[in-house]
């Protein structure tokens, strides 16, 4: 797939202080990249460096083999074909929907205007609405709207500022669903910003994780989940129990057994694992040596503290299989883990 999106060696400091640092990163056509990263790390500064709303101190942007910045070049951000959706999506209150959708669109002729209103009140499921005011619409049509604004132009880009931030949990994750269909319907190239790990993980082809200004790990969502790079990594994505570990034959000797490493390990190797909370069985056995001591009951899972000889873990439970509080059990590992040599 060709390239929409470069990003070379780009810096960008505030005040002295470095934001981003020599980030470098190829968009293919057609991809919907998440990048995931805590409060300040940098999201919205990446965005407005590839919208054109503010320049990155050193580095080049490419979009569409076309350089945007770099080489003495600083295309405006009007022209540069990307599309962006607000964090609130800051539709403008005094325009219907149409003239929302609309507004990009000063160089067609009414009629196509008008067209391209139409398949795109289509796209995003909302025929009939055209004459609402924004006030009108609810929170998830609002976005609706805004996407397609931003669609609007046929940009070579979409950009979504943690789109969803301002919504409440339940409409999050019924709008996730439909903002990705409408962009992968749209065959249009997206990259979202957000803290949100479901969402960065349930929504794009491939995730970035921002870390302290630098891309500490780029992979599409389950490589990311399953092969964090580094102990940080595991547990800013998702939880993860940590414990010692040392590699014998192959297998890494734990307090909790053997276990079987996931990656490539030296023998005679010290070092730490990461074990997922549902990678933990908990099997009820009266003489087991772990003593459940804490229990949060969500119906189709449950999250169990277990108290062992040595340490305490947390393990994901099948809701109905869920053992009580008080209960004694034996833990197990299932699948393979992620060993980090120290
Ligand atoms: N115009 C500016 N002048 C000075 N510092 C800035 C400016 N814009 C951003 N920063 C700083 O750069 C860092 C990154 O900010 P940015 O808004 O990109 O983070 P973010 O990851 O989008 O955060 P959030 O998730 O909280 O929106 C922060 O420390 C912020 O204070």
């Amino acid at each position: 797939m060709p390239v929409v999106l470069s990003l070379q060696s780009v810096n960008k400091t505030f005040a002295g202080q470095p934001v981003l640092s020599n980030l470098n990163l190829d968009v293919h056509e057609k991809e919907f990249l998440a990048v995931l990263g805590s409060s300040g790390s940098g999201k919205t500064t990446l965005l407005r460096l590839i919208s054109g709303f503010d320049s990155p101190d050193s580095g080049e942007i490419h979009i569409n083999n076309r350089v945007v910045f770099g080489k003495g070049i600083n295309v405006l951000a009007e022209e540069r074909r990307v599309g962006f959706v607000p964090q609130d999506a800051a539709l403008f209150p005094h325009l219907s929907v149409s003239k929302n959708i609309e507004f990009g669109l000063t160089k067609l002729s009414a009629t196509e205007r008008s067209a391209r209103v139409t398949e795109l009140l289509r796209l995003v499921d909302l025929v009939g609405f055209e004459e609402r005011m924004p006030h009108e619409l609810s929170g998830g049509q609002r976005h609706r709207v805004a996407l397609a604004r931003a669609l609007a132009p046929k940009p070579d880009l979409i950009l979504l500022d943690e789109p969803f931030s301002s919504l409440d949990a339940e409409l999050r994750v019924r709008l996730r669903e439909d903002v990705r269909k409408v962009i992968a319907k749209a065959g249009i190239t997206a990259i979202m910003v957000t803290h949100d790990q479901e969402e960065a993980l349930s929504m794009a082809s491939r995730v970035a994780i921002l870390r302290d200004g630098e891309f500490a790990q780029i992979g599409n969502p389950s490589e990311i989940y399953q092969s964090p790079t580094d102990i940080e990594m595991a547990t800013f994505l998702g939880d993860s129990v940590i414990i010692n570990g040392v590699i014998e034959n192959e297998k890494i000797v734990t307090d909790l057994g053997l276990l079987t490493p996931l990656n490539k390990v030296v023998n005679g190797a010290t070092g730490r694992v990461a074990i997922r909370p549902e990678n933990f069985y908990l099997q009820p056995n009266p003489n087991g040596d772990g003593e459940v001591i804490g229990r949060q009951y969500f119906g189709h899972d449950a999250l169990v503290e277990v108290k062992l000889p040595t340490l305490v873990i947390q393990a994901r439970a099948n809701g109905p299989f869920a053992p009580e509080l008080g209960m004694k059990v034996t833990v197990w590992v299932r699948g393979q883990v992620n060993f980090y040599t120290d």
